[in-house]
C-alpha cells in the first residue's frame, strides 16, 4: 500500500522577535525527529510591522526558506492567498487587533499567550472564528507536551486519586540590587502599554497548571469556572510584579494556587535544588513537576503507599541534527494546528476556546483584584484595522 503523504501546512508569520524565532526554527525542523509523519510545516510569509528588510534579516536567521515572501507590514501578510494560518507573536496587547486582522481576512490563526488582555476581548475572536468557520488558538504550548498530556492521563485514571490541590509557580528573579527589576521600563515585561506585568508574560503558565489539572480533567457538564481571590504588588510602571491567584472550585471540592512574580525565583539556582515548580495533590498521592512551568523536563509519581519508592520520569524534547540540534518543544503546538485544519476542526480539544475565555476571566479578575489597569487602546474589543497595533506606527 503506498504511504500517505503528510499534510502540509502553510504559515503566515506576524513579527520577527524572539518568540517568532524559536517557533519558525521548531517548525523548521524535520517532524520525523519527534516520530511525526502525518503533518509537516513550511513558512512561506514573514511580516515585520518595522520593514520588508527586518523580515529579510529574521528569514536568513533562522535560515528559513528563500522562497518566503516578505513583507514590511501585517496588511499584507493577511492578504497573501498563499497563507493558510498566521501565528501571532507580537505583545500581548497586540494580540487582539492583529488576530481579528487575520480572521477577517479569512485566514486561520494561532496567537501567543496571553491570548488577549481582557476577557470579552478573547470571546469577540471566538464569535469570528465560528462566524468565519476559521480555526483560532491560544498558543499554550506546554499544554501539546507529551509530559502535560500524560500527567492529564494519570489524573483522569485515578492513578493519585481525586485531586483537590494544585500549587504551581512560575516566577523569575529579576531584581536589581538598587531595587528596581532588571528591564528598562519601556520592556514589554513592565510597560502597560505592551501589557505587561507577571500574570499575563508568566501567570498563564502557573494558570495552565492549574486548569489542566484542576479543570480540564474534569467531564464537559461538570466543568466549573473558579471563585478567584488575589493580590499583586505593583511596579513602578503600575504593571504587577508579584500576584497570587487562588482559584477555588467549590463543587470539586479543589483548589489551584497559581504563584507568579519577578521579584524572586522558582528555581534559584536553575538546577531545580529548591523542588518542584508545580504540585498536583490527590487522594492517593502526588505528582510533581520539575520547572520550569513553561517548558518542563522531568515530573515525579509519588504515591501515598509507595513505600518510599519515588517513579521519576524524564522528559525530552527531540533535536534535529540536521537543523542545528535544534527543537524547543512548540512543534507540537504546531502539529496540533496542522492537524486540525486537515480535519476541519475550528478549535483544539486540549486548548479549547472555552477553557481560553475561563482562564483570561480569572486573569482579569485578578489583575482587577490587583489594581491594575491597562490603556484603553489594548483594553478595548472594538477591532480597527488601522490602529496603531495593527498599522505599526507605534
Ligand atoms: N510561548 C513562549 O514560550 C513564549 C511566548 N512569548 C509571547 O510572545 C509574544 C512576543 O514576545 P517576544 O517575542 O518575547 O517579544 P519581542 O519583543 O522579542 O518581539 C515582539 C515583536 O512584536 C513586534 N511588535 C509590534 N509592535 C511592537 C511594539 N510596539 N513593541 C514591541 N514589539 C512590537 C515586533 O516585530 P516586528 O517589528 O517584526 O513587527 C517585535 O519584534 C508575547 O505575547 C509573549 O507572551 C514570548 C516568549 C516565550
Ligand atoms: O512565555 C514565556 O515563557 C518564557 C519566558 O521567559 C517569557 O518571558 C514568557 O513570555
Amino acid at each position: 500500500m503506498a504511504a500517505t503523504s503528510p499534510y502540509t501546512v502553510k504559515w503566515g508569520i506576524m513579527a520577527t522577535g524572539g518568540i517568532a524565532a524559536t517557533f519558525c526554527k521548531d517548525i523548521l525542523t524535520n517532524p520525523e525527529t519527534r516520530g511525526v509523519s502525518d503533518v509537516r510545516h513550511e513558512i512561506v510569509a514573514v511580516s515585520s510591522s518595522s520593514s520588508s528588510d527586518r523580515a529579510a534579516a529574521f528569514i536568513k536567521d533562522i535560515k528559513g526558506p528563500s522562497t518566503a515572501k516578505l513583507y514590511g507590514s501585517y496588511h499584507e501578510l493577511v492578504a497573501d492567498p498563499n497563507v493558510d494560518i498566521v501565528y501571532v507573536a507580537t505583545p500581548h496587547s497586540h494580540h487582539f487587533q492583529n488576530a481579528m486582522l487575520a480572521l477577517e481576512a479569512g485566514k486561520h490563526v494561532l496567537c501567543e499567550k496571553a491570548f488577549t488582555v481582557t476577557a470579552s476581548q478573547v470571546k469577540k475572536l471566538v464569535e469570528k472564528a465560528k462566524a468565519k468557520n476559521l480555526f483560532l488558538m491560544e498558543a499554550v504550548w506546554t499544554r501539546f507536551f507529551p509530559l502535560s498530556i500524560k500527567i492529564r492521563e494519570l489524573i483522569t485514571s485515578g492513578a493519585i486519586g481525586t485531586v483537590h490541590r494544585t500549587i504551581a509557580d512560575l516566577s523569575f528573579n529579576s531584581s536589581q540590587p538598587d531595587g528596581n527589576l532588571e528591564f528598562p521600563d519601556t520592556n514589554r515585561m513592565v510597560n502597560l502599554d505592551l501589557a505587561g506585568g507577571a500574570v499575563l508574560d508568566l501567570g498563564i503558565y502557573s494558570l495552565t497548571w492549574v486548569f489542566q489539572t484542576l479543570y480540564h480533567t474534569q467531564p464537559e457538564a461538570q466543568k466549573e469556572a473558579p471563585r478567584v481571590t488575589a493580590a499583586s504588588n505593583q511596579y513602578r510602571t503600575g504593571a504587577d510584579e508579584q500576584t497570587t491567584i487562588i482559584c477555588q472550585f467549590p463543587q470539586h471540592k479543589s483548589m489551584g494556587v497559581a504563584l507568579t512574580g519577578l521579584r524572586v525565583a522558582t528555581d534559584p539556582d536553575g538546577h531545580n535544588t529548591a523542588g518542584p515548580a508545580v504540585r498536583i495533590q490527590g487522594t492517593k498521592g502526588e505528582i510533581q513537576v520539575m520547572g520550569p512551568a513553561y517548558r518542563p523536563g522531568q515530573y515525579k509519581v509519588i504515591k501515598k503507599d509507595g513505600g518510599g519508592k519515588v517513579e521519576v520520569v524524564e522528559c525530552d524534547y527531540p533535536k534535529d541534527p540536521a537543523r542545528d540540534n535544534w527543537g524547543h518543544g512548540m512543534y507540537w503546538e504546531a502539529d496540533e494546528c496542522a492537524r486540525c485544519l486537515r480535519d476541519g476542526r475550528l478549535q483544539s480539544d486540549s486548548m479549547p476556546w472555552s477553557e481560553s475565555i475561563t482562564i483570561m476571566e480569572t486573569m482579569e479578575s485578578a489583575l482587577k483584584q490587583g489594581g491594575i489597569t491597562y490603556p484603553d487602546l489594548i483594553t478595548t474589543d472594538v477591532y480597527d484595522p488601522q490602529s496603531p497595533l495593527n498599522t505599526g506606527s507605534r
